[in-house]
């Protein structure tokens, strides 16, 4: 994605700007952060015997949850935060030479669906995708090692959590391992290739004009996000408008993705999110994307379609979900939608197109 004229080096240091610039102060119509309701998240322990009850009810109603009793180990987390708290305090120079290549992905810059906006965020983000080494190395030549062991750590107990995380969600729809093609020879859903986004928000001079991260779903399946213990994530929930995700200590947000939409063929809606600043408080998120292998069709299962309810969505792998939210961003999900006209055909509008019934 290539930078615009405004986003010179300069602009990108925010740590240092006493006052907000007119590139970064968002009007309503821009989607300003209007304030929040006090509903609440619910809060599921993955230890309960009834968590896969709590699950798909948290999955149909809000497409949110916060976990707690994960088992993921808390030093892990503690540790997580600390390495992102000091990437992103290194000097904007060094920053900049990890900085994400016009063409690719990973690495440091803006958040990636800045381009789909016309004013600046108030954050900054380090995207992971495959080894961190190449860019770990430009931030620190000599002390990379500790960064890239901890990332391998995390996404190893991310992966198998997101696994356990996934059955007990396909569970609460009834299915079970037949129905689905992707598993290993052990149960578990093969490894995805996952990303790992951390998200910095430093402290705002404006934070009421101010975007941290604006309104987005997420591609995957599904994403656990750990927060520190600064508010600033707000999910919309239909009828009650944004809801700030009071920050608990140790727990970690688990929110239903794009694609976990169309698998559960929209009975399991991805949430929409974004992230506001505050005055006096640096804030740190960082998301494990965790999808499908990215050559596998995802598509609505078998299982939870029939006449009266016919696939919504066509077939997608991941990489060419991720290849229409880049080109079209919030206009992915319809963009991947089948219409379903009286008749009983599905136009797919291309060579996909289904018979139902
Ligand atoms: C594997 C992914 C998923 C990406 C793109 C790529 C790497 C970074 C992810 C995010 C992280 C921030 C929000 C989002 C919307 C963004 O702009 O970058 C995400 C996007 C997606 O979920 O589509
Ligand atoms: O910072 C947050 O809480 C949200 C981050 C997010 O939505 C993302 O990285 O996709
Ligand atoms: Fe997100």
């Amino acid at each position: 994605m290539s930078l615009k004229p405004l986003d010179s080096p300069k602009h990108l240091d925010l740590n240092s700007m006493k006052e907000l610039p007119d590139s970064y102060a968002w009007s309503t119509v821009d989607g300003f952060p209007s304030s929040g309701s006090s509903e609440q998240v619910p809060v599921i322990n993955l230890e309960d015997p009834n968590a896969i009850k709590h699950v798909g009810h948290a999955c149909k109603t809000w497409g949110v949850f916060q976990l707690i009793n994960h088992g993921i180990p808390i030093d892990l987390l503690v540790n997580m935060e600390a390495s992102g708290k000091k990437l992103f305090s290194l000097p904007i120079q060094q920053k900049l030479k990890a900085a994400r290549s016009p063409d690719g992905v990973s690495g440091y810059g803006v958040a990636p669906i800045s381009s789909f906006f016309p004013k600046h965020m108030w954050s900054e983000g380090f995207t992971i995708i495959g080894s961190p080494y190449e860019h770990a190395r430009k931030l620190w030549p000599r002390g990379y090692r500790n960064f890239c062991d901890l990332i391998e750590e995390y996404k190893k107990e991310m992966n198998k959590l997101a696994n356990r995380l996934m059955w007990l969600i396909l569970g609460s729809l009834g299915i079970t391992k037949g129905d689905i093609n992707w598993v290993g020879p052990s149960g578990e859903l093969k490894e995805a290739s996952p990303a790992l986004q951390l998200n910095s928000y430093p402290a705002c001079p404006d934070p009421d004009r101010a975007m941290g991260l604006a309104a987005h779903t997420d591609s995957t399946l599904l994403t656990i996000l750990h927060q520190n213990n600064t508010s600033g994530l707000q999910v919309q929930r239909e009828g009650f408008g944004w809801v700030t995700v009071k920050p608990i200590a140790g727990a970690l947000v688990v929110n239903v993705g794009d694609l976990l939409h169309i698998l559960s063929n929209g009975l399991y809606s991805s949430v929409l999110h974004r992230a506001i600043v505050n005055r006096t408080q640096h804030r740190l998120s960082i998301a494990y994307l965790y999808g499908p292998p990215s050559n596998v069709r995802i598509s609505p299962l078998s299982k939870l379609t029939d006449n009266v309810h016919p696939p919504l969505y066509r077939s997608v792998t991941w990489s060419e979900y991720l290849g229409t939210k880049a080109k079209h961003f919030n206009k992915a999900l319809s963009l991947v939608r089948l219409c379903v006209p009286m008749n009983g055909f599905v136009d797919a509008n291309d060579h996909n197109s289904v018979l139902v019934g």
